[in-house]
């Protein structure tokens, strides 16, 4: 993992993007630490993903769309009609051009952080789940639930994100990224399996 000078970061972030933004980032890199040391994760490295995530999210959408095409990626449909969702994506190629971050990790988590993905690994899950359960997101009753679960099984927790951020998207009307349903039944099936796991122990006992 590179050397990453987080005063310079913070410097572009608040010449780049509104205080209120910023304050979730801060947020986030919060959580993303707190949950990296309950699921033995390098937390520096959580960190870094956690400040980096949201760099390429007030780029306009042309911008959005001709960085991911050029990088690369194939754009589908629904990022098509909507590039905002390619900011996650875009902020990782960001990452790694303004601050030379060059771990696949972080960059992965980047990318990750709004759709997931499926078998990503636990760094891609805290972001996503940091993201999604930062304390600026409200006090629900189910975001609460899930954060509880996200100190118990972080699978289980992305899961329960992705059915959250689902409903609301059906209620609204929008469009959906299949990615986020094929993360939702990858992490409900991992979940599931921990849950067996735990069964299979106690039997033994
Ligand atoms: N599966 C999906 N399909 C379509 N839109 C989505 C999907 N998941 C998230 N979004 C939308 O993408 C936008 C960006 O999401 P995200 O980066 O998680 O949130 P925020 O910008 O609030 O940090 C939000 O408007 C969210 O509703």
């Amino acid at each position: 993992m590179n050397f990453l000078d987080r005063d310079r970061v913070l410097t572009w972030l608040y010449d780049h993007l509104p205080q209120r933004r910023v304050d979730h980032i801060l947020r986030v890199e919060q959580v993303a630490e707190d949950l990296a040391l309950v699921h033995g994760v390098d937390p520096e490295k959580s960190r870094q993903a956690g400040l980096l995530h949201d760099l390429a999210k007030f780029y306009p959408p042309d911008t959005l769309l001709s960085t991911a095409r050029q990088q690369g990626h194939r754009i589908h449909p629904v990022e098509q009609a909507h590039p905002h969702l390619l900011h996650a994506w875009v902020s990782a190629v960001e990452a790694n051009r303004l601050f030379g971050v060059e771990s696949p990790e972080i960059l992965a988590a980047i990318r990750n952080h709004t759709l997931g993905c499926p078998g990503m690994d636990a760094l891609s899950g805290i972001i996503f789940l940091a993201d999604a359960l930062e304390p600026g997101r409200g006090e629900g009753a189910k975001l609460n639930q899930i954060r509880a679960w996200s100190q118990q099984n972080w699978h289980k927790a992305v899961w329960k994100t992705c059915d959250h951020t689902l409903k609301q998207l059906l209620k609204a009307g929008q469009m959906i990224h299949p990615q986020m349903l094929e993360t939702r039944n990858w992490a409900m099936a991992q979940a599931k399996l921990k849950k067996d796991d735990k069964l299979e122990s106690l039997d033994r006992l």
